[in-house]
């Protein structure tokens, strides 16, 4: 279960339909036709081969094959389905694909098309990086180390029937890309405990160090710490390795995007979080999105991000439009949770989410910005939320 390589079968080159947006050379090493991206605007620059000495051993150059072969594929599946986050740069075959030629994109270049793609593009690196470290039969043994789970979802509802309120995932977040830093004095786990005495039913925590300045030993130190807050791990995932290893450092739930995952992989991944006991959160930003995401029967607890994450550009009334008319009778129905995220500040803003049919609310700078983060929670909700107060 290891990846997308072991869930999908590879298509082979011989097998595999060949849209009109691809182009084909031959593959003189497995005696077929191959297939590149090609555009108008992308010229192939054919080199001669390096010279022996210099050639990798034979198992990773099968290896790179069938890496670069699977992103080719998944990017085929993701723009099928409205996605337009490409999973790694459109570099081209890998060196030595092709005997005697290196193939090379050119015009469609390396540099990612907004801050999500190229968070994404640095996730797929790193994550390479760390399973190398430790493969998934380690890490599924570090597991039973992993402190017990606990019910995210529930304690959103309870939070939401005890105080009349839409439960709070209250973000544990120092910078983002698109704030910069919002925190410059942070301690996480004496912000972890200021929510949770405000009256948080739940916290999600920045893993991303890049971007976010997040880190894993955030998250642990803050469950390490005795907060019982149910934790998100707020973390890019697009493998199914990294849902083990929120889980190896005590994350009660995780986080899906679906501008960057295709049907198949949410499908997946909820299923292994099941599995593992964690709650698993499918955000969407648009109508396509929220369509794609209803159609798997297996999502039960779904965000919608008031955030572009391709423009940053943050529009609350986002939440009410993707919950009108059909959509929203198909969630009550189904009895989704929603989760109204982003751009939140003021009871109102809650009001008006609330109104618009969420259960619960994902807030990160209108509270980690407070100097006292457990009155940036009553303040946000315009009265005190706290366990003592109801
Ligand atoms: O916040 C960003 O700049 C950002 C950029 C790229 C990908 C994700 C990003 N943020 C994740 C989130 O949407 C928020 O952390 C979360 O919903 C809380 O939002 P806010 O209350 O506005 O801090």
């Amino acid at each position: 279960m290891e990846g997308l390589a072991s869930f999908r079968a590879v298509p082979s080159f011989t097998s595999r339909p060949r849209s009109s947006i691809l182009g084909t050379a031959l593959n003189p090493r497995r005696g077929n036709s191959l297939s590149f991206p090609s555009s108008s605007s992308s010229i192939v620059r054919a080199q001669q081969m390096e010279s022996k000495d210099d050639e990798p051993e034979p198992e990773k150059i099968e290896l790179k094959i069938k890496e670069w072969e699977n992103s080719m594929y998944h990017n085929e599946v993701a723009a099928s389905q409205g996605i337009r986050i490409r999973r790694r740069p459109p570099t081209g075959p890998p060196l030595h694909y092709v005997g005697p030629f290196e193939f090379r994109l050119q015009n469609e270049g390396n540099t990612p098309r907004n801050i999500l793609e190229e968070i994404i593009w640095h996730k797929d690196t790193q994550v390479a990086q760390l399973k190398e470290r430790q493969p998934l039969y380690s890490l599924k043994k570090a597991l039973d180390n992993a402190p017990p789970v606990r019910d995210f979802i529930g304690a959103l509802r309870a939070a939401n029937s005890r105080t009349g309120l839409p439960g709070l995932i209250a973000e544990v977040k120092k910078a983002s890309p698109s704030r910069g830093v919002l925190r410059e004095n942070f301690d996480p786990v004496e912000i972890a405990q200021a929510y949770e005495k405000g009256g948080a039913a739940c916290l999600s925590v920045l893993a991303d160090e890049k971007f976010f300045q997040g880190s894993y030993d955030n998250m642990l130190a803050i469950r390490d710490a005795g907060v019982k807050c149910p934790l998100l791990c707020k973390e890019f995932i697009i493998e199914a390795w990294q849902i083990y290893y929120a889980r190896s450092k005590g994350a009660d739930a995780i986080l899906l995007i679906a501008a960057v995952l295709p049907d198949l992989d949410i499908k997946y991944m909820t299923k292994i979080c099941k599995m593992l006991g964690m709650a698993t959160l499918v955000e969407v930003h648009d109508e396509r999105e929220m369509d794609r995401v209803l159609g798997i029967e297996e999502v039960e607890f779904i965000g919608i991000n008031n955030r572009n994450l391709e423009t940053f550009e943050v529009d609350i009334s986002n939440t009410k439009k993707l919950l009108e008319g059909k959509r929203g009778e198909e969630i009550r129905k189904r009895d989704i949770i929603v989760v109204g995220e982003s751009g939140l500040f003021t009871p109102d803003d809650i009001a008006y989410v609330q109104e618009a049919g969420v259960k619960a609310v994902l807030v990160g700078e209108s509270i980690v910005k407070q100097s006292d983060p457990e009155k940036g929670v009553a303040g946000l909700f315009g009265k005190d939320i706290s366990l003592q107060s109801v």
